[in-house]
């Protein structure tokens, strides 16, 4: 019998690749499938809609054709339903996409079809759900920089990024896990589930997406040299042998933003805030992965 999927697609996300054209793949690689499409409105029922067709229907998983952003509202509704998600990237980042081994439609069939089933851990900070990747300091306020810029896609991240080389600096956190305090000094702060941005830079190569841990990633480089030796690192995943990268794994923990770093979640800046708080979610999701 064939299998049926609901395919939840933005019709807006990324640099605009053909959405027909994209159906057309997913119906010619996945032969076995029969889908039900659904687009997003951008509006707050769209969680709601899904948690409904998902109730309504027997479906065997959930695709979803966007970026971060979709994926993530997504997760949201249908956390605790027990049904697979697929990331067909679609989005400007991908973030997530790329941490799975999936490059391109035929990787993201190639996930469904045979890849693995990937539980992976979520997390609430201050009561955003946290999938991928979130930090302080330095890439939130890229993040912010790249959202403030007109239009979307890789060139408002290269945008930002020239603007954000200028403004670099280092800002005090305060660690506090189970009544021990840590004063950690960076540029930016990672708070880490996943392992790779979606530029493909592995930020993370100590964690593991299911071990029901998370890593916090100090960077803090002095001077263009160690500038230069990090975006050289991220790239060759040995971000491990520099001395100005500290990193440590944890279940839970509270930071504070002492010098009122900018903060993102997800790829999404979040408003000003002195104090997070990284709780578990019990509730993981199962993703279709090549890695
Ligand atoms: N029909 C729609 N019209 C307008 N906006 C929409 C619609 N559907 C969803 N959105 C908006 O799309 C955004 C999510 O986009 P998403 O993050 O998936 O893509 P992206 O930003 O291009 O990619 P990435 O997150 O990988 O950088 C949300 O802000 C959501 O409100």
């Amino acid at each position: 019998m064939k299998k049926k999927f609901l395919y939840v697609v933005n019709p807006i996300s990324g640099d605009g690749d053909d959405r027909e054209e994209v159906s057309d793949l997913l119906c010619n690689s996945l032969h076995d499938v029969e889908f039900q499409t659904w687009e997003t409105t951008g509006k707050e029922s769209d969680p709601e809609q899904i948690r409904e067709m998902l109730n309504s229907n027997a479906f065997d998983g959930v695709l979803v054709g966007g970026g971060d952003g979709t994926i993530k509202m997504v997760v949201q509704a249908i956390k605790g339903m027990g049904v697979p998600v697929g990331i067909i990237p679609l989005g400007s980042a991908n973030g997530l996409a790329t941490d799975f081994g999936i490059h391109g439609i035929s990787d993201a069939c190639h996930a469904i079809k045979n890849g693995i089933e990937k539980r992976v851990d979520l997390w609430d900070i201050n009561g955003e759900l946290c999938i991928h990747l979130s930090d302080f300091g330095f890439n939130a306020g890229l993040v912010r920089k790249s959202s403030d810029q007109e239009g979307r896609g890789m060139l408002s991240y290269a945008k930002g990024y020239l603007a954000q080389l200028q403004e670099i600096q280092s800002y005090r956190f305060r660690l506090l896990e189970q009544g021990d305090a840590r004063e950690v000094t960076a540029k930016m702060l990672v708070i880490a589930n996943a392992a790779k941005y979606g530029t493909g830079a592995r930020i993370n190569p100590f964690g593991d997406i299911s071990d029901g841990q998370f890593e916090i990633i100090a960077l803090n480089p002095e001077g263009i040299d160690q500038i230069i030796s990090l975006s050289i690192s991220l790239f060759k995943d040995n971000i491990e042998e520099l001395d100005f990268v500290k990193s440590w794994s944890f279940n839970e923990l509270e930071i504070e933003n002492l010098d009122g770093a900018d903060f993102q979640v997800d790829g999404e800046v979040m408003p000003q805030t002195d104090k997070v708080k990284i709780t578990k979610i019990n509730e993981p999701i199962v993703f279709y992965a090549l890695e």
